[in-house]
């Protein structure tokens, strides 16, 4: 591949777990990211709350990694935390659960921008949904909508994954041809386009595949496993 890999970026529902649509943490993941540790600087790129996202790296021991939380909303790097918008979609989402009946995520009270509502299985009905009603409020263009396949999410249109690794590699002096980043989602599919590398895991959704340079043959946290392991054997040149 001979790309050099500077800044390697996950996704974490879906890619760092056993399976997408489920929670627990894929062992051999977790013991590939301790092995990379020291030979490639590694972040989180998610859709969760950003304590969560900041609890998950503890308890990996990735101390200071640099965290994108809140799909693109808030980016927390060395001690400073930025906020990439200034509107919050909680007001928004409140009126949403009224009118549609929807459930809050257990995370819900620990957010800022992105706010999220629980999928019960129908997430594409539920985005759907709340895209129409977000037109008849006239506030459709304000605001993205989006399902992880574990929560539908709002938030502030001019917030993304992508923008917010662009702004992350600003502020970190990484040029982002030498990012790669793992994704299982359509959420990851637009953050492929403006990294090096992305990186599919094997049971990502058809739109992630289609945008990834690379698709593992394992699927989540083992896929992530597979792809380091071929990182650190130099099957991606690594510069540290
Ligand atoms: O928070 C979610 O809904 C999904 O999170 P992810 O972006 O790590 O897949
Ligand atoms: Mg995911």
């Amino acid at each position: 591949m001979g790309m050099g890999i500077n800044l390697l970026l996950l996704d974490v529902d879906g890619t760092l777990t056993v399976n997408r649509g489920e929670l627990a943490l894929e062992p051999e993941a977790i013991r590939a990211i301790q092995r990379a540790r020291g030979r490639v600087r590694i972040g989180l790129v998610t859709g969760n709350a950003l304590i969560v996202a900041e609890a998950l790296a503890k308890y990996i021991g990735l101390n200071d990694a640099p965290i994108i939380a809140e799909n693109g909303c808030i980016i927390k790097v060395n001690s400073s935390t930025i906020m990439l918008s200034a509107l919050s979609a909680r007001s928004i989402a409140e009126e949403l659960i009224k009118r549609l009946g929807l459930k809050p995520t257990y995370q819900y009270p620990c957010r800022y921008l992105d706010m999220t509502l629980d999928v019960n299985g129908d997430d594409y009905n539920v985005v759907n949904r709340i895209r129409e009603e977000l037109i008849k409020m006239r506030v459709n263009e304000s605001y993205a909508v989006e399902t992880s396949g574990y929560a539908v999410h709002i938030r502030p249109i001019e917030c993304s994954k992508a923008t917010a690794i662009r702004r992350l590699c600003e502020l970190i002096n990484v040029d982002c041809s030498t990012v790669a980043f793992i994704g299982d989602s359509d959420i990851d599919a637009e953050a492929f386009k403006v990294v090096g590398l992305g990186v599919a895991v094997g049971n990502a959704t058809g739109r992630a595949k289609e945008h990834a340079k690379l698709v593992t043959r394992n699927p989540s946290g083992k896929g992530v496993a597979e792809f380091i392991e071929l990182m650190l054997s130099g099957g991606i040149n690594t510069l540290t």
